[in-house]
């Protein structure tokens, strides 16, 4: 019986806030349109790059500009790939890792950052070794929350039980509507109350999650 733990990637398994916060930055300077915080753009991530950059240029009083808005997507994109230098796995995550491959767990990743740059940050760390699959947001049609890239990775490991690990109000809507279990981690980029946000467990430690896992696969 195979048993599978999914993953999402930015403020889960690693902080790329300030990667992210500092490609944007770069693109908007180009235009002289004035950078952002890395707390700002950190509650900008989420629904991954085209959304990402369409509530930067918001903020500025920019969203009508569609050639603008396509302009520095493309931009950003490109910067995007090779925005690994800041980026680290959180505090215990290659052990916690380590310890549910030693389990027999099959492991995926389901993120909305894009294929591309979630391949290449995932070798530049040594974490891809772990994923069986890994979804990014542009893999299908669709992306978090609609619950089918969850329920596709699922299927395709032919697990019977999983769960679920993510830091987001996404994360949060998309296991429920993909009805999994889910394990919020509350050191990442939620902006909701982590009372507001539902979910089956909770952790501050990676060093947590290993118990936490085997307890929402048994009640599942
Ligand atoms: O890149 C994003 O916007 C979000 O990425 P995540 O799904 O891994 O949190
Ligand atoms: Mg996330």
């Amino acid at each position: 019986m195979r048993r599978a733990v999914v993953f999402d990637l930015d403020g889960t398994l690693i902080d790329s806030a300030p990667d992210i916060h500092a490609a944007a930055n770069t693109v908007l300077e180009r235009r002289d349109i004035a950078p952002f915080t890395l707390a700002e753009a950190r509650g900008f991530v989420g629904h991954g790059a085209a959304v990402f950059v369409e509530r930067c240029l918001s903020a500025r009083g920019l969203s009508e500009d569609a050639a603008l808005q396509a302009q520095v997507l493309e931009e950003f994109l490109e910067l995007y790939e090779g925005a690994v230098h800041q980026t680290r796995p959180y505090p215990g995550v290659a052990a916690c890792l380590d310890a549910l491959v030693a389990e027999g767990l099959d492991l995926a990743v389901c993120t909305n950052k894009p294929e591309g740059a979630t391949a290449a940050v995932l070798a530049h760390l040594g974490l891809d070794r772990y994923f069986d699959v890994v979804v990014g947001g542009d893999t299908f049609a669709v992306r978090k929350p609609d619950p089918a890239p969850l329920r596709e990775i699922i299927a395709c490991l032919g697990a019977v039980g999983a769960a679920y690990v993510g830091d987001s109000e996404v994360d949060a809507e998309t296991a429920a509507r993909a009805e999994v279990p889910f394990a919020l981690y509350t050191e990442g980029y939620r902006q909701t109350p982590v009372e507001e946000l539902p979910h089956d467990a909770r952790f501050e430690a990676f060093d947590d999650l290993p118990a936490i896992v085997r307890r929402l696969l048994a009640a599942g």
